[in-house]
């Protein structure tokens, strides 16, 4: 996919870190970042990873252009020339590793690791961090309500409420990509080819004379597509009776009415009578589409009420994450070279322990028991950690939860973090959102489901091994004594 023009959709202290690097000739220096985030959001069990396609369309177009050098040399830092020359020629060299779109991942675990020069490294923090904590976040809430839809038809409507364009158009793929079946964007179903779907707008009813015109109108103007949203006047006594008269026209014809919307009022109540009244009329195959501030809760409760409704059209709950506006995803340094070209691991301190980082360049597996084919827990090693063969024994620790301290017999391990650019070339085939969408529900199949419920759901564990601790113990009690 192209984008072009986003080498400036940074901060500015990237910049004036790169610059301060150049100045000391610290810019060549190899470091590793990690970015995870700490907690999960709606306190979900799981997050959904989303945002990698975007990702490596930004470090696919990094350069800067001659306006962005323009626009720098303006800056009230007076940057040296030299410095502008040097950013003429940055393209990204370094490596970078990511889990899979779609994977089910956990706070704590690296899901993205960037591997170079000091200055490409430090530069594309804020966009990463800016792509991947949005589009997970959005997965994140999209696969809380697939989880309590089921298999009703779940449309996404939010763009008119997002925050802004992109938002709505990668909210959309990332909703998607978690288990919604379409979407009323249609720049969101060309670009990404997301099925695209449409009732209309209370505005079609109050353009006409009255409701059953407006309808019949509709029907004729778009004979194949006829849902029709009932709730203008009256929904039970006006909206449905019309779109009962015209259904049975329409079937008369040898034509169908495909739906009825009900966008207020009680929609548990009036799903029930809207159902009533089409089964009563002959018209059973006619569904039912609801909509109206919806979200994960709305639906469930509404489903526990025996609400008839076969699709759900979810639009600003979704979209703007309502409950909980960020991942609040980092950026950290855990590696950086020596003075032999080694690389050294780094840690940051933090007084509160679950902020104190995992130092080093990690790998990281999800550990599989052979006999259930379910997820047991993810474990993070440094890449020359070879995993012990199965069925041997792995130690299993957690500083956080030491008293969970244990060896696991039987297992299989999947690698989480795959090679998407090595040495500045991209390696990895990105998927079709179609596949993401069936990893995605791989991913949900590998999980025992007191995991997967949307109330107080089991942790899912992640350890570390032996050596990772024993590295992160002694950078801490290094820099604790200084
Ligand atoms: N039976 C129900 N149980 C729980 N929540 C419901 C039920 N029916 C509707 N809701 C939700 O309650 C909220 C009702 O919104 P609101 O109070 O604005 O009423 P409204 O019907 O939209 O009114 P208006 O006619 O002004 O649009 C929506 O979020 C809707 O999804
Ligand atoms: O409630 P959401 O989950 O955000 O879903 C989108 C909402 O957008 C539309 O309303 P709007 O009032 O904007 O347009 P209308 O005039 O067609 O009702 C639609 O009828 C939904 O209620
Ligand atoms: O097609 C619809 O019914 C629709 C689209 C966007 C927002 N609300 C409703």
């Amino acid at each position: 996919m192209q984008s072009t023009g986003v080498v400036l959709h940074t901060d500015k202290y990237q910049i004036n870190m790169m610059y301060a690097h150049w100045i000391n000739g610290t810019h060549n220096k190899k470091v590793v970042f990690e970015a995870y985030f700490r907690k999960l959001p709606f306190g979900n069990g799981y997050a959904v990873s989303a945002g990698l396609a975007r990702i490596v369309a930004y470090i696919q177009n990094l350069r800067f252009e001659e306006s962005d050098l323009v626009y720098l040399s303006e800056q009230e830092e007076n940057y040296d020339p030299g410095f502008l020359e040097e950013l003429k020629q940055l393209r990204f060299t370094g490596s970078l590793y990511s889990v899979k779109e779609g994977t089910l991942v956990f706070p704590n675990e690296p899901l993205i690791r960037v591997e170079g020069r000091m200055m490409e490294a430090q530069l594309v923090e804020t966009a990463l961090l800016n792509y991947m904590n949005y589009q997970t976040l959005i997965a994140t809430k999209a696969s809380r309500i697939k989880n309590v839809a089921g298999s009703d038809i779940l449309m996404e409507f939010g763009t008119r409420r997002a925050q802004e364009a992109d938002a709505a158009l990668w909210g959309t793929r990332a909703a998607y990509l978690a288990g919604f079946d379409a979407t009323s964007n249609m720049l969101a179903g060309k670009m990404f080819d997301i099925p695209t779907k449409g009732t209309h707008a209370h505005s079609w009813v109050q353009s006409f004379d009255s409701e059953e015109e407006a309808f019949d109108r509709f029907a004729q103007a778009l004979p194949g597509q006829v849902t029709l949203l009932v709730d203008t006047y009256d929904t039970l006594n006006s909206g449905v009776p019309h779109a009962i008269e015209l259904g049975k026209r329409l079937e008369a014809e040898g034509k169908r009415l495909s739906a009825v919307r009900l966008d207020s009022g009680d929609l548990a109540y009036l799903s029930i009578k809207t159902r009533e009244m089409l089964d009563k009329a002959g018209l059973p195959y006619v569904k039912i589409v609801a909509s109206n501030d919806l979200d994960e809760h709305t639906i469930m409760n509404l489903k526990v009420q025996g609400a008839r409704v076969d699709s759900w059209g979810v639009g600003t709950q979704l979209i703007t994450a309502a409950d909980q506006p960020t991942l609040g995803g980092v950026y950290k340094l855990v590696a950086r070279e020596g003075a032999d070209g080694e690389y050294l691991p780094t840690i940051k301190i933090s007084g509160n322990p679950e902020k104190v980082t995992n130092p080093g360049i990690k790998d990281m597996y999800r550990l599989i028991d052979p006999e259930t084919n379910k997820a047991i827990a993810d474990y993070l090693c440094f890449p020359h950690e070879e995993l012990v063969p199965k069925g041997e024994s792995l130690h299993l620790f957690n500083p956080s939860h030491p008293y969970l301290n244990k060896q696991l017999k039987k297992y299989k391990s999947e690698a989480l973090l795959v090679p998407v650019f090595l040495d500045g070339e991209l390696v990895y085939k990105l998927p079709s959102l179609e596949e993401i969408r069936l990893y995605h529900r791989q991913q949900l199949d590998l999980f025992w489901p007191e995991y997967l419920r949307m109330l107080n759901p089991e942790h899912y564990r992640l350890y570390m091994s032996d050596e990772v601790w024993e590295t992160k113990n002694r950078l801490m009690k290094e820099y604790m004594s200084k």
